[in-house]
């Protein structure tokens, strides 16, 4: 016999909990499904669970770079210690997860769900129907197509390793290569990155790359861009890696090899053709509120959109968006403009708004402040070594066009700048602003 909701929500992350808890607060009848543990990849295999292993590291870095300035002695990191100390924190989400969707009457089941009709989701034998169905499935890891893949671990298995294995190599060179190679490195494993673009990092500002990439060497992580991994294979106690590059062709051995080569919705297991689903180019088909082209009971926020950047704030934007379109009919609409975004490498990397090449390619007239920052107080406060900014200003508005920061504040600081990008703010409101000081948000005048 099949349940009737109101509302299905597929999936248990930051968009699905949005969208389920608001409109279940409104009164309608809500379900909610996640064939993994309650809690989405935030909270349980990505920015939580990261940023739990980054703390640590962080304390040590600091305490390692004060060497000789008032701390004395070796410092090193326990790393199951460590380990233990993020599962205090991300191992409870599951169950609290469930708690609050239960206590707010939103039914709840474990198993992936499939179209069995346009509104009607089949999950472990139950069939469920609704008036609306929403996809917040996320992302996975894309698939490589290279023989061996099967021994590559991803995020959710690096982020719950028992022990750190002494070589490790990271295939691809974005945001997972960039943070999990300085987590390794600080705890002390070889690391080796293969990214076959030119550089890391690509949606960041290139002369800010470029001064981080001083970081790696200082912290003995190895790079190789313009490499194509083509291969893993099994070693008696490891791995041996096959790339092609520039330079020809590169074996590695490795104990641990992490895919951080990017992640893509897996729309398979849905079977959205039977629930009448359309992708184009590849993406669901949706309009300006999220909802599907073919049809109009089925809405999607987060990852699974790809309508803005895959990243934790836009999955609530996007699930806060559908959930006003379910309750009030359609008439809100996402708007992208300022998303920031930070490489939670040591020290950070963070931007928010446009860089000059995208800047010159909507023809806009603006001038760029750029400089390195060793020599500011909030840099040498932290004993760091690598710092800078690049702030762009339209010309004839004086408003803030972009950001992109370095630095042991830049996580934080870009939210200044964001609600300046958000809010059409200028550069002279900017600087005619008072922070507190000594903060890295009192820095802001001088980039101006
Ligand atoms: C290692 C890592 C670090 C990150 N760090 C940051 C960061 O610092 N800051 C930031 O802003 N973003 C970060 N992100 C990105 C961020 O985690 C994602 O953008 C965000 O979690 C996506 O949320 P979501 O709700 O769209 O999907 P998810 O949280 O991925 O939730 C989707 C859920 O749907 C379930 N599901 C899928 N298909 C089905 C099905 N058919 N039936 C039932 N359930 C299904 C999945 O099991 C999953 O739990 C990071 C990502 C990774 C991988
Ligand atoms: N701090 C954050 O906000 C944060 C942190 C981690 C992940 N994320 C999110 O998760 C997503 C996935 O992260 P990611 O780092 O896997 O992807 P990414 O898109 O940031 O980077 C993937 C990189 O891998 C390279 N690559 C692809 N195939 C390759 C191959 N066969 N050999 C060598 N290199 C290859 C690509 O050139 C690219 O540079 C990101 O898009 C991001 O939105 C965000």
């Amino acid at each position: 016999m099949s349940k009737t909701y109101d509302v299905i929500v597929i999936g248990s992350g930051i968009a699905a909990t949005t969208v389920a808890m608001r409109v279940s607060a409104a009164g309608r009848s809500v379900a909610v499904t996640d064939f993994r543990p309650y809690g989405g990849t935030c909270a349980l295999r990505g920015c939580d669970p990261k940023k739990m292993l980054i703390g640590g590291t962080s304390a040590a870095d600091h305490a390692r770079r004060m060497h000789g300035k008032g701390i004395a002695g070796e410092v090193r990191i326990d790393w199951r210690e460590l380990l233990e100390f993020k599962r205090g924190v991300t191992d409870p989400v599951p169950e609290e997860k469930e708690k609050s969707f239960s206590e707010s009457g939103i039914a709840t089941f474990h198993g992936r769900a499939r179209f069995v009709g346009p509104n009607a989701v089949e999950i472990d034998g139950d069939t469920l129907e609704a008036s609306h169905i929403v996809l917040a499935t996320g992302a996975e890891p894309m698939k490589l197509g290279i023989p061996g893949e099967e021994y590559l671990i991803d995020n959710e298995g690096f982020l719950e390793m028992e022990n750190l294995p002494r070589r490790i190599v990271l295939v691809g060179g974005g945001y997972i290569a960039a943070e999990f190679s300085h987590i390794a490195a600080r705890a002390g494993a070889e690391v080796t990155i293969l990214q076959h673009g030119e550089r890391m990092l690509k949606g960041f500002d290139p002369d800010l790359v470029g001064w981080l990439m001083e970081k790696y060497k200082e912290i003995g992580v190895t790079l190789h861009t313009g490499t194509e991994v083509k291969r893993i294979g099994k070693t008696g106690d490891g791995f041996r890696v096959t790339a092609a590059g520039d330079g020809g062709s590169r074996t590695l051995e490795a104990d641990l090899v992490v895919h951080a080569a990017g992640r893509k919705p897996d729309f398979e297991p849905l079977d959205l053709k039977t629930g009448g689903v359309e992708l184009r180019d590849g993406k669901l088909a949706l309009n300006e509120y999220l909802q599907s082209t073919s049809n109009p009971a089925v809405y999607a926020a987060g990852d699974t959109a790809q309508m803005g950047p895959p990243l934790t704030p836009v999955t609530s934007h996007d699930g806060n968006v559908v959930a006003a379109n379910l309750l009030e009919g359609n008439h809100s609409t996402p708007n992208y403009t300022g998303v920031p975004s930070v490489a939670f490498t040591l020290p950070p990397l963070a931007r928010v708004g446009l860089n000059e090449s995208e800047a010159h390619e909507q023809g806009l007239k603006f001038r760029t402040r750029c400089d390195r920052t060793p020599g500011w107080f909030s840099t040498r406060q932290q004993a760091e070594s690598v710092s800078g900014y690049k702030v762009l200003v339209e010309e004839e508005s004086g408003q803030i066009l972009g950001a992109h920061l370095l630095g042991p504040h830049a996580d934080e600081v870009i939210n200044a700048f964001t609600l300046a990008v958000r809010h059409g703010l200028t550069a002279d409101q900017l600087k005619d602003t008072i922070f507190a000081y000594p903060t890295g948000a009192s820095d802001i005048p001088s980039m101006l």
